[in-house]
């Protein structure tokens, strides 16, 4: 029986139901496959500003430092929007990255068929919608230095730095080509090199990367026509690969190829440490505390937890199917409502989840039994 710690940082907001309700998830995935997971719990974001006075105490990043894999719900809210930039709940996101040197962030867009009316974008647009974002997370414009106001000449001013080692852009650059090696082979390097100088570093490491991997098609796609060809024909792509804020931009867009946010699951990986699951949404205060939130996008990034942390892909993939047939019978959270289905709860929708996996289960056994 396999044993694995599994460090739970629920956040804020709705972060807290979504992971209540992954953690749920893998209990069930536990049980049907016999491994043991233990969950440690730490604070991060507007709770850890409010009970520790920091939004990433020492202690949560120690825990999940020495965790096998780490599951993030969200962070942030309207209490803390006016704090100062070192105690905004972003930052002990942004510096968890950082800490854990969480370079490559995984964001899958899949289609669903049962979710094609959910979508505003016409079926034959996204209909078996497949493809990847490689988000640059420990770099870029979210993390460059200066960023403050300061006065000039007498005027109010500010300034943000977006800033790249070459090293930095080729291992995400190598990362998306090892990516797409294994999928449908092509690299979408996406920047604004018409303008800006660290996109024009990105466009030659892209090229250089590229003549490693013959069997890999390289095109570069300037971020404002990136935006655009999402929406008018997200099949083109297989892996995008951008910088830290285009490809937290980017892929908010195209989870409305899936219908909605709370459908994107992601996977944050290092060289060497553990990873971190987490939802791409954020912590939703127009929902929080209601039961209300889609917890599909954070049980799809524990499944991302199971395949790439754990090499559990028959796991994973029991996950991914349930999911399936809970949209496919017709279970909705109200985002991604629809006429005729069956509007749930975050818990209902957890439980119908967790239901399908046991089911399925049941049934193995019958075979195993009779076949
Ligand atoms: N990774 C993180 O922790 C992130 C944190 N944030 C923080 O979250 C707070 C709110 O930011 P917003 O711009 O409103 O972004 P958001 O992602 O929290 O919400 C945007 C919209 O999508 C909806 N939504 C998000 N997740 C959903 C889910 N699972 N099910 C159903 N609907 C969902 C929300 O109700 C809202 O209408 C801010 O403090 C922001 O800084 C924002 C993005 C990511
Ligand atoms: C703090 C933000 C960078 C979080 C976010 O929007 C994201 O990671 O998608
Ligand atoms: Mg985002």
């Amino acid at each position: 029986m396999g044993e694995y710690r599994i460090a739970v940082l629920p956040g804020d907001g709705i972060g807290k139901e979504v992971t209540k309700g992954a953690v749920e998830i893998l209990k069930a995935i536990g049980d049907r496959f016999h491994h043991q997971f233990h969950f440690s719990y730490g604070l991060i974001g507007g709770e850890a500003i409010d009970q520790e006075g920091t939004p990433l105490p020492d202690q949560t990043l120690e825990m999940c430092k020495k965790s096998d894999a780490v599951l993030l719900g969200a962070v942030g809210g309207p209490k803390w929007d006016r704090n100062p930039p070192h105690l905004r709940p972003e930052k002990g996101l942004l510096q968890i990255r950082k800490e854990m040197n969480l370079f490559a962030n995984l964001r899958p867009v899949k289609f669903y068929e049962s979710l094609v009316d959910s979508s505003p974008l016409k079926p034959t647009v996204i209909q078996n919608v497949d493809f990847m974002i490689v988000r640059e997370l420990t770099g870029g414009l979210y993390f460059g230095k200066p960023s403050e106001r300061r006065v000039e000449q007498g005027e109010e001013a500010v300034v943000d730095t977006l800033f790249y080692k070459r090293e930095e852009i080729k291992r995400i650059i190598e990362a998306a080509f090892m990516l797409a090696k294994r999928r449908k082979k092509k690299v979408t390097s996406v920047d604004k090199a018409n303008v800006l100088e660290s996109s024009r570093m990105w466009r030659e490491v892209a090229e250089e990367v590229a003549k490693r991997f013959p069997d890999v098609e390289l095109e570069h796609m300037l971020v404002d026509n990136a935006a655009m060809q999402l929406i008018r024909n997200p099949k083109q792509f297989d892996v995008i690969v951008t910088e830290n804020m285009f490809g937290d931009i980017l892929s908010d867009e195209a989870s409305m190829l899936t219908g909605s946010l709370g459908m994107l699951p992601s996977a944050s990986l290092s060289m060497t440490g553990p990873a971190l699951y987490e939802p791409i949404h954020g912590s939703a205060p127009d929902l929080a505390g209601q039961n209300k939130a889609n917890p599909i996008a954070t049980i799809l990034s524990a499944a991302m937890m199971l395949r790439f942390s754990f090499g559990m892909n028959e796991e994973a993939d029991a996950i991914e199917k349930a999911v399936e047939q809970v949209l496919a019978a017709g279970y909705r959270t109200a985002d991604v409502a629809q006429a005729g289905k069956r509007v749930v709860s975050t818990s209902e929708m957890v439980s119908e989840i967790k239901a399908a996996i046991l089911d399925d289960a049941a049934i193995e056994n019958i075979m195993q039994v009779y076949v």
